[in-house]
């Protein structure tokens, strides 16, 4: 008799544990849906189309005079240049002086990646003119940890953010695909025949937007990625096919 209530309390305390375990899982869940939402609600709030001003640091052969206001609605977005005696003033969302370190402006850039990671589309691009510092930017010089840019800064998020959450039940698969366009040419960076990038057969790659909203380019290379190593070598590959293209055009 004794046995059988010792196994029947027994049995009783784990369903118990089994009802407290499901409830803290989706006390986990529920608290995940919040969370995207909150920030989701940040970003919306500190707007949609955001545009910032990054001011590379003087080259040795170039003069200029660039300040930034201390006082008043515009510091920390605002920036003075001087041209022939005339002043001209520019505001933005935010401004980075010659000074902000590569880690400054991914801190400001990393908001979007975990949208993206919580399903928004996210779209961050460089424009600027020759020589203005937009590689330097995007990509700077991954093999070295101050010098590494936006781009292989996101990816490190991006994978060390999906660890976690696969840690929470969360199933995560990656993809790559790289592309430039050039002189209103679609060329796949990630493609291994030569020729697609050096002759006309680039010309096959279309734009597509589906009625979702999802925008597509047909007949890219896509690749599976799995770790950082394998994302930072496709980069490698597709500034080579850069390389590859620019010289090509010299000749
Ligand atoms: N914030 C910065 N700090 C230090 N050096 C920088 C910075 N931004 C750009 N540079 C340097 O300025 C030079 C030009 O920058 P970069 O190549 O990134 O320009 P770009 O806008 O990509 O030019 P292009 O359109 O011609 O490709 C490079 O030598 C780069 O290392």
């Amino acid at each position: 008799m004794e046995t059988m209530s010792e196994y029947e309390s027994q049995k009783r305390m784990l369903e118990d544990l089994q009802l407290r375990l499901t409830e803290a899982e989706q006390k986990i869940v529920d608290g995940e849906k919040l969370r995207k939402k909150l920030h989701n609600t940040i970003l919306e709030l500190k707007g949609n189309i955001r545009v910032f001003c990054r001011v590379r640091p003087l080259l040795s052969n170039e003069s200029g005079a660039v300040s930034y206001p201390n006082n008043g609605e515009n510091i920390g977005r605002g920036v003075e240049l001087i041209h022939n005696t005339q002043s001209y003033s520019f505001a933005f969302d935010k401004v980075f002086d010659h000074s902000a370190s590569q880690e400054d402006v991914f801190t400001e850039i990393s908001q979007l990646v975990q949208s993206a990671l919580d399903g928004y589309k996210v779209c961050i691009f460089a424009y600027g003119q020759t020589g203005s510092g937009k590689t330097h930017t995007m990509m700077g010089n991954p093999e070295f940890n101050d010098q590494k840019g936006l781009i292989p800064r996101s990816l490190e998020q991006i994978f060390q953010t999906s660890q976690c959450l696969m840690s929470q039940g969360w199933k995560y698969k990656m993809q790559a695909s790289m592309l430039e366009i050039y002189n209103e040419t679609i060329r796949d960076l990630l493609a291994t025949s030569r020729t697609s990038i050096q002759d006309g057969a680039a010309s096959k790659y279309n734009i597509k937007h589906d009625v979702n909203g999802n925008t597509q380019v047909s007949d890219l290379t896509i690749v599976d990625v799995r770790s950082i190593n394998e994302v930072s070598s496709l980069l490698k590959r597709a500034a080579q096919s850069r390389l590859t293209r620019s010289s090509f055009e010299i000749q």
